[in-house]
């Protein structure tokens, strides 16, 4: 028989290019309604407007004495925080009052206990420039743009909603995501017996689908054989799919094959990258994403940074990222061609280990992607490890 001619592999997408790819090609998911406190890590489809002052009343700044007319005042009352409708001072009159809480609508002043005097139930004291009254509405007026659209939503911004009397917020829908590990050599959990490998990637592709705003909403374990691969693709109905693993050429690697089946489109097939080389992202009809991940752990954690990332964060409505670059010093095998991407710390390349393991990288600030003709000093992009 004919020996048939190999072509050598192709050198694959610029990674650059894989990175927008990933990025640039997905619109947003459009926008539902719901409470700020369930919309931690989503992205704002319109701005966040205040609903309420803040404060909401005016409240004393101070712990002291509200005080109105002039001095010496008669305490006539206590007023603690959370006093619904305190009553008018007279004239001469003063009530204690706590940091907080409101003040009578006449008062003119409140004075703190270390600017007063107090005998028996006389106050004695001046006031000073300063009423030391929070009015209602000095920080935030209604209506007033707190956070504009296109923000991701943090725990500060999320309490500053809340603040400002905000009960619904109008964000992006959250990427679902299904992950297929597969191979029958992987054990989800346990010991590995001889031959099989415990998983290294649920806990990896979930915390960067948390950290771009997605949601994991399945992992499941496939085995090699293109039926059952087959089946857990067809029953993944999220927008996103990654599959671990099956991404090449081998006996047991289907998924190529069965994507092209279903007829995927797609837009990243092999990245100019070492490690991450086989990774992929592609779309199927009806608008699922499927992003494959190399099998050996780091290559798939780069495939991660790399498509999933920046996927999820423009389909979570989030904008254009780009990644920080810092100067690199040391040395690294450069990829003719295309890119290295190298663990280190405070600046320094750390000493590289195979696509296999992790253990290089897990002491590392983030990995550095390094063109062809980086040379020591030159900045370079950073991926951040989940
Ligand atoms: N003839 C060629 N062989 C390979 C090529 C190539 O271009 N031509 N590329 C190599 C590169 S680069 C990579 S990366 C791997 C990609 O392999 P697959 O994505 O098909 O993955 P598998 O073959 O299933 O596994 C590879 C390796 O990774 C281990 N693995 C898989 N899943 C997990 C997991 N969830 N947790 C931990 N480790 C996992 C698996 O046991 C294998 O050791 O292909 C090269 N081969
Ligand atoms: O992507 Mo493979 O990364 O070079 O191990």
């Amino acid at each position: 028989m004919p020996v048939t001619q190999q072509r050598p592999p192709a050198i694959g997408l610029a990674w650059a290019d894989a990175y927008a790819a990933a990025r640039d090609l997905p619109t947003a998911l459009p926008a539902e309604t719901c409470a700020p406190e369930d919309a931690h890590g989503r992205t704002l489809a319109e701005p966040l407007l205040a609903a309420a002052p803040v404060p909401a009343f005016d409240a004393a700044a101070m712990d002291g004495y509200a005080v109105a007319g002039p001095g010496p005042w008669q305490v006539a009352g206590l007023i603690l925080a959370g006093t619904p409708d305190p009553a008018l001072l007279a004239a001469g009159t003063a009530a204690e009052i706590a940091t907080g809480a409101p003040v009578p609508a006449n008062t003119e002043a409140v004075l703190p206990y270390e600017d007063c005097h107090v005998d028996g139930a006389t106050v004695h004291g001046a006031r000073g420039p300063r009423t030391h009254i929070r009015r209602a509405g000095d920080d935030v007026e209604p209506g007033a743009l707190i956070v504009p659209a296109g923000r991701t939503l943090t725990a500060t911004r999320v309490a500053a909603a809340v603040q400002a009397g905000v009960e619904q917020v109008r964000v992006h829908r959250r990427p679902s995501v299904t992950l297929l590990v597969t191979g029958d050599e992987v054990v989800l959990a346990g010991r590995p017996g001889p031959g099989q490998v415990r998983d290294s990637f649920t806990g990896i592709v979930a915390a960067v689908t948390t950290r771009a705003g997605g949601a994991l909403e399945h992992s499941r374990h496939v085995g090699d054989n293109p039926a059952e691969l087959r089946k857990a693709l067809d029953r993944a109905d999220t927008d996103v799919i990654v599959v671990s693993g099956s991404s090449s050429a081998g006996a047991a690697d289907h998924l190529h094959a069965l994507l092209d089946e279903r007829g995927a489109e797609w837009h990243v097939r092999g990245v100019a990258s070492r490690p991450g080389h086989p990774q992929a992202l592609a779309s199927l009809p009806g608008g699922r994403w499927v992003v494959s991940l190399p099998g050996n752990p780091y290559a798939g954690m780069v495939s991660t940074l790399t498509l999933l990332e920046p996927l999820l964060g423009t389909l979570a409505g989030r904008p254009p990222a780009t990644l920080p670059a810092v100067p690199v010093t040391g040395s690294a095998k450069l990829m003719p061609g295309g890119v290295r991407i190298a663990p280190q710390r405070n600046g320094v390349l750390l000493p590289p280990g195979g696509s296999a393991g992790l253990a290089a990288v897990a002491d590392a600030d983030s990995l550095a992607v390094l063109s062809d003709n980086w040379t020591e000093g030159d900045p370079a992009p950073q991926l951040i490890m989940p």
